[in-house]
């Protein structure tokens, strides 16, 4: 698992260990390691950093001092190093003084070729998007050539200027990166948010902030190790039922594949056997055979979880549905309708009395509906906030994925992709959540391992042609199989 934290907890942290090293040593630890990466990438993309032409934008904060230091180390190694000041009079006095002192220079004008750009001109600092002048700049980045024709890589310092860094929001223009190199820990902006894929591929430098980072995340990425490590597996004497039943209320006369959609992520979940309650009964027991249908939760059976919601409608048959689910005493993923069904308050009374966990999956539309406002450009405290105010488990939706607990826990998902923003998915997203609670994962494990093999599941789809739900559904591995290279 990786964690991410809010700029005001690196700083004391920040702090705290630069009161135990020496003056100007972790900006030199910094450097040295974005030199390293610096460096690599030139000799990955052009076979050597000798004669290389290396661009650094400078800002007036540390961030341009981190890459005027890192220009004098390539520099050092043979690159051929120029710095474009945004504030001559403010740009870090020591940095540009030791990229002088090894032969690099301060331009006034873009050049036209350059194999390689750092961006240094805003870090943890930054407020709002970038000014006009490297606004400018950034425009004019994508016409700039490398010696092998192509467009020179950016590298940003710690973060990608112009991103909120807190939030990853991306209040104004932003310049994009292929690579960021960033110190100490993640921030929000390189993991959530519009910012996160503007940061492109991110690599962590370790400058000893990690035992003096004391507060809690504000959020964490689970990786495959954890996904597998949640994701229950059973014993010699597992049944059908110490696996777990899991129920799908979902679909409706309207909205039958709905049904088909939510049951096959279901299927595709660790739980021992999946039944089906609804008006889909028949077009399920005809498409999957092994699961176990019924006309109404009532009689659907004992089950250890509920995934309700897609396809239902908002009608009176739906409220019913809606409510016997909630009344039942085990964990419940509302989806869609269902959550459409909560907004006017009818249910806050069932909501209030239930005491097993309720996970709610909202879209951005949906989360308005219910929080009475859009998520914003804070989409974990978003998250946190309708969760902390239902008591519920929050799978917000998006690109990245936001998972809050009402703990206030939060995480995102890393895998997620836009081409999962297509009609249908939803459903199996929520069948698969329901079939992870039925199989005994806590709520918030159960969501992000849902978002995470989804995400996955939407990437593969997308290999293959345009994403349907359908092929998201055959497409959702285990994430042992994704560990054995068979997913
Ligand atoms: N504090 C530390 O111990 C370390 C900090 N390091 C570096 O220091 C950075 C933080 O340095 P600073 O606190 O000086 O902050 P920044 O380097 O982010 O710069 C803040 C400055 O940028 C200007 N600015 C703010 N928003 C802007 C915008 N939208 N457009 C243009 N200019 C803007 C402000 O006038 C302010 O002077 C980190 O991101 C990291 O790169 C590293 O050297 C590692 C160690």
């Amino acid at each position: 698992m990786r964690h991410a934290w809010r700029v005001s907890d690196v700083r004391t942290a920040e702090q705290a260990l630069m009161a135990t090293v020496p003056p100007g040593a972790l900006m030199q630890r910094a450097a040295a390691g974005l030199a390293r990466r610096c460096a690599w990438l030139l000799e990955q993309r052009y076979g050597r950093c000798y004669g290389a032409r290396v661009l650094l934008l400078v800002g007036s904060g540390d961030n341009g001092g981190d890459a005027l230091y890192a220009g004098a180390r390539l520099r050092r190694r043979g690159a051929s190093v120029s710095a474009l000041l945004l504030t001559p009079d403010r740009a870090h006095r020591g940095g540009l003084a030791a990229l002088r002192a090894a032969g690099g220079r301060v331009v006034t004008e873009l050049p036209d070729a350059l194999e390689l750009v750092l961006d240094g001109i805003t870090g943890i600092g930054a407020t709002g998007g970038l000014r006009p002048a490297a606004a400018q700049l950034a425009a004019r980045l994508p016409e700039l050539r490398a010696a092998d024709g192509g467009a020179p890589p950016v590298v940003a310092v710690d973060v990608p200027s112009g991103v909120a860094v807190d939030t990853g929001d991306v209040p104004g223009v932003a310049l994009p990166a292929d690579l960021t190199v960033t110190f100490g820990c993640l921030k929000p902006a390189l993991v959530v948010g519009p910012a996160a894929p503007l940061a492109g591929r991110v690599e962590l430098v370790d400058i000893g902030l990690d035992p003096y980072l004391r507060s809690g995340p504000a959020v964490s990425v689970p990786e495959l190790p954890d996904i597998a490590a949640w994701w229950p597996r059973p014993g010699p004497r597992a049944s059908k039922y110490t696996r777990g039943v899991v129920g799908v209320a979902t679909g409706s006369a309207g909205y039958p594949g709905a049904a088909l959609l939510s049951v096959a992520g279901a299927l595709a979940g660790p739980a021992g056997m999946v039944r089906y309650a609804g008006s889909a009964a028949s077009q399920v027991v005809t498409a999957y055979p092994a699961v176990v249908v019924a006309e109404s939760v009532a009689a659907a059976g004992r089950v250890q979880a509920w995934a309700c919601g897609s396809g239902l409608g908002q009608g009176h048959a739906a409220a019913a549905v809606l409510r016997s689910v909630l009344a039942a005493p085990v964990p419940v993923v509302l989806d869609a309708d269902a959550l459409n069904l909560l907004v006017d308050g009818s249910f806050a009374g069932a909501l209030r009395e239930r005491r097993a966990p309720l996970v709610l999956t909202p879209h951005d539309g949906e989360f308005s509906r219910l929080a009475g406002r859009d998520p914003g450009p804070d989409r974990v405290e978003a998250a946190l906030q309708l969760a902390a105010r239902t008591n519920a488990t929050v799978l917000l939706k998006g690109d990245r994925t936001v998972v809050a607990t009402p703990a206030g826990a939060a995480y995102v998902n890393s895998t997620g992709t836009p081409a999962l923003a297509s009609a249908g998915t939803g459903d199996v997203l929520c069948g698969l959540l329901g079939a992870l609670l039925a199989g005994g994962v806590p709520p918030a494990e159960a969501a992000i391992s849902a978002a995470y093999l989804h995400g996955w599941a939407g990437r593969r789809a997308e290999r293959a042609g345009p994403v349907t739900a359908m092929a998201v559904a055959a497409a959702l591995p285990t994430p042992d199989s994704i560990l054995q290279g068979t997913g």
